[in-house]
């Protein structure tokens, strides 16, 4: 299967479930390289939300499960990543026939830096599915090489989402936040490529919204808007160990626990907090985190940040991340970036893990690397994923 694309491109579906549980991103995209360098363009995307039946499943999993358990749910998974697959081929008047494989993240259940990553999501329920082959597994050849297995995304950061004459930060805000720094124009010279996990996404603003007010998250920051910052608090958790421990890192729900939201609502109502202002001081910390994370680890100040994930749609945490820039900016001198959505400049920004995997797919086929060493701390680039093929009867 490795083998270069045709002179009409690749056509690969992406499918991405992320930490935050909200659904499966999948993404139909056409790969060509008509000046050789890599061009995607997105025939389609969709979302399949999770119901809360689901939901439940796979968050219980994160923490607790039996063999039974874990064995059932990867395969009910595989389904719905392969249902997943085949609603937003419809959607690109695509068939099993034109495309050339699904490149399925599944869900990732743990993920321990240094030791194992695992994510679930039968690859053959999707074969099955859909008629296609799949790609799947990408993090566990990064880890095994040394290293984090995580974040993947930066290969299509540089080839795909480059500024075309500066530095660009690529910030996704999903269950965790990540950045990649990169440098003017597309290309692949990974080398000078960096990226990490910057620390919490939505997890801590979800898990409070969830616990105070019984809502899945704080849509168009509702709640935050009303509520008061707990600045003494922000300071005090910038102290988080894993803020300080220096690239490459990747961090998940292990640390943002259940049992991390329940300290963090304490320490806010102890501080004499009402439930709007423990949200507002969770989007506030984790904004700060980000402008915190910048400053002591970006190897260059990027001329703008592209936000992407679901908190690039809360408006609350959008202008805490503008101040947090302005506050580092006017203390250390450092140009103040521009902030940016991605939606903006590129495509719905739900769909971009779903194009990277799509992407990591294609560099798959045509046998080439998909991590960046520099983010991974890998110690060489490697292939990444493993290929289920399609069943020999739609070959023949
Ligand atoms: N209108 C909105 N207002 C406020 N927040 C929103 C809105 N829409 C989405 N979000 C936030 O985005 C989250 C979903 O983000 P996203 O889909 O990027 O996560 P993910 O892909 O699962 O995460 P990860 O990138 O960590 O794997 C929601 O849980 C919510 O916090
Ligand atoms: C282990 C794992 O699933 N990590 C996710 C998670 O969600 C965001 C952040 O933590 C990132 O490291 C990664 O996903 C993106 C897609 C990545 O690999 O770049």
């Amino acid at each position: 299967m490795t083998q270069p694309a045709p002179d009409n491109g690749a056509i690969l579906v992406g499918l991405m479930s992320g930490t935050s549980l909200d659904g499966i991103s999948a993404a139909v995209v056409r790969f060509s390289e008509p000046d050789g360098r890599v061009r995607a363009d997105v025939l389609h995307s969709t979302q399949h939300v999770y119901d809360t039946s689901a939901r439940e499943r796979l968050q219980r999993a994160m923490h607790d499960g039996s063999a039974r358990e874990y064995c059932r749910l990867s395969a009910d998974l595989g389904d719905w990543l392969g249902d997943a697959a085949l609603a937003a081929m419809r959607g690109a008047g695509v068939t099993a026939h034109d495309v050339r494989a699904v490149a399925s993240h599944g869900q990732t259940l743990w993920h321990e830096p240094g030791h194992s990553t695992w994510q679930i999501g039968d690859a053959s329920r999707i074969a099955e599915r859909t008629g296609c082959a799949v790609i799947s597994d990408f993090r566990v050849r990064d880890m095994a090489v040394g290293g984090q297995g995580a974040p993947l995304v930066p290969i299509a950061d540089r080839m795909l989402f480059a500024h075309p004459t500066a530095w660009r930060a690529l910030q996704n805000i999903g269950g965790i936040g990540n950045v990649t720094l990169v440098p003017p124009g597309g290309g692949d010279d990974r080398d000078i490529v960096h990226g990490f996990d910057t620390g919490p996404g939505v997890v801590i603003i979800d898990g409070v919204t969830q616990r105070l007010f019984g809502l899945p998250f704080d849509r168009d920051a509702a709640i935050a808007g009303s509520g008061r910052i707990l600045e003494q608090i922000v300071l005090e958790l910038l102290e988080l160990p894993y803020l300080r421990e220096a690239p490459p890192k990747s961090t998940g729900r292990e640390l943002f626990t259940p049992a991390f939201i329940d300290a963090f609502i304490a320490r806010c109502t102890a501080a004499g907090g009402a439930p709007a202002d423990i949200v507002a001081t969770a989007c506030a910390f984790t904004a700060a985190s980000i402008g915190d994370q910048y400053m002591r680890f970006l190897t260059e100040a990027p001329a703008d940040v592209v936000l992407s994930g679901g908190g690039a749609r809360n408006p609350f945490l959008v202008r805490c991340i503008e101040g947090a820039f302005m506050w580092h900016g006017e203390r250390s001198g450092r140009p103040v970036p521009a902030v940016r959505l991605f939606d903006d400049l590129f495509f719905d920004a739900e769909a971009k893990e779903a194009v990277a995997f799509a992407l990591l797919g294609y560099l798959h086929l045509t046998g080439r690397a998909g991590n960046v060493p520099s983010a991974t701390g890998a110690r060489a680039p490697r292939v990444l994923g493993a290929l289920t093929p399609v069943a020999s009867s739609l070959t023949s």
